[in-house]
């Protein structure tokens, strides 16, 4: 066991994936992949394009499925729950899918009602106030509550898959690329918002991120994905003095040099 996984036994996994395979058709994706995401924790999940992260997140609610391998949360395993537990156990985590998977034709409050709707038995007053309570606790103004999606900015429409994410007060989120389409300033807000609603909620939050600035800015850890595996996972500093070619080509482009230049590891005199 390596010291990374010693200290992971010092805090609390809310989600245990172990020997985790996904495929499709004769294509692996994910092999025998292993995470622990902790309690309270933002864990940034990084990887090149068609790595595996959505099919990762997918994977953990359920959405595909997988061919082995098991899946704790709250120390659960959740192919062995009955429909009630699976039901409860849901009511526990909000997704906010990439480009925000809003439905077109229902208004934001109504988006942000639909998990209600599906989950909860309230009246209508009731589901109209905690709406509103979501509306505002992502910034958005109240008139947004009667707009539809195509009437919204990019932004907006974050915000808004993020209430909606947050509709059943979940414990978990799981954010699917949240800052992809905003410009720098836009995507440091929403930073700043899902970090101030991390600390408010106590929430723990799972976010798929190209983003290097949000790694910067929201995440507590960072895990790195490929060739079906989680292949680095820690502080930012720590992932980022991998000696991994993709991580090192990530964080020594120069993007990341702007950002995390104080943490790069300098070339060894043979690389030069
Ligand atoms: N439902 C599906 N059927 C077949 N193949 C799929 C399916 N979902 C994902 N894949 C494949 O799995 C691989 C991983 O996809 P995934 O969307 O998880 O990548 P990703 O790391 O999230 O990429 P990106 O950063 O571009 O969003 C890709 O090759 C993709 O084509």
């Amino acid at each position: 066991m390596s010291s990374r996984e010693v200290r992971l036994g010092n805090h609390q996994p809310v989600i245990s994936v172990r020997d985790l395979v996904v495929g499709f058709n004769e294509k692996i994706v994910l092999d025998y992949l292993n995470l622990d995401i902790r309690l309270g924790e933002i864990l940034g999940v990084i990887g090149a394009s068609g790595s595996g992260k959505s099919v990762l997140l997918r994977a953990i609610i359920g959405l595909v499925p997988k061919q082995q391998g098991t899946i704790e949360m709250f120390g659960e395993n959740i192919d062995t729950l009955s429909r009630e537990r699976r039901r409860a156990l849901e009511r526990k985590w909000g997704v906010m899918f990439q480009h925000g998977a809003l439905f077109s034709s229902l208004t934001v409050k109504q988006n942000i009602q639909f998990p209600m709707r599906e989950y909860l038995d309230l009246s209508e007053p009731l589901l109209e106030e905690l709406a509103m309570m979501k509306i505002e606790m992502v910034g958005l103004k109240p008139e947004a509550a009667d707009k539809l999606p195509s009437e919204l900015s990019g932004g907006m429409i974050k915000r808004a898959a993020l209430a909606r994410a947050l509709a059943l007060d979940p414990e978990i989120v799981f954010l699917d690329e949240p800052t992809s389409g905003l410009d720098p300033i836009g995507a440091g807000e929403f930073d700043q918002l899902i970090v101030a609603l991390q600390k408010t909620l106590n929430l723990t939050v799972m976010m798929i991120t190209h983003d290097l600035n949000s790694l910067h800015a929201a995440c507590n850890r960072v895990a790195a994905i490929a060739r079906g595996k989680v292949i680095e996972i820690g502080t930012i500093e720590e992932i980022s003095a991998s000696t991994d070619p993709w991580l090192r080509a990530y964080f020594q482009g120069e993007r990341g040099r702007k950002l995390f230049g104080e943490f790069a590891p300098s070339p060894t005199a043979n690389e030069i």
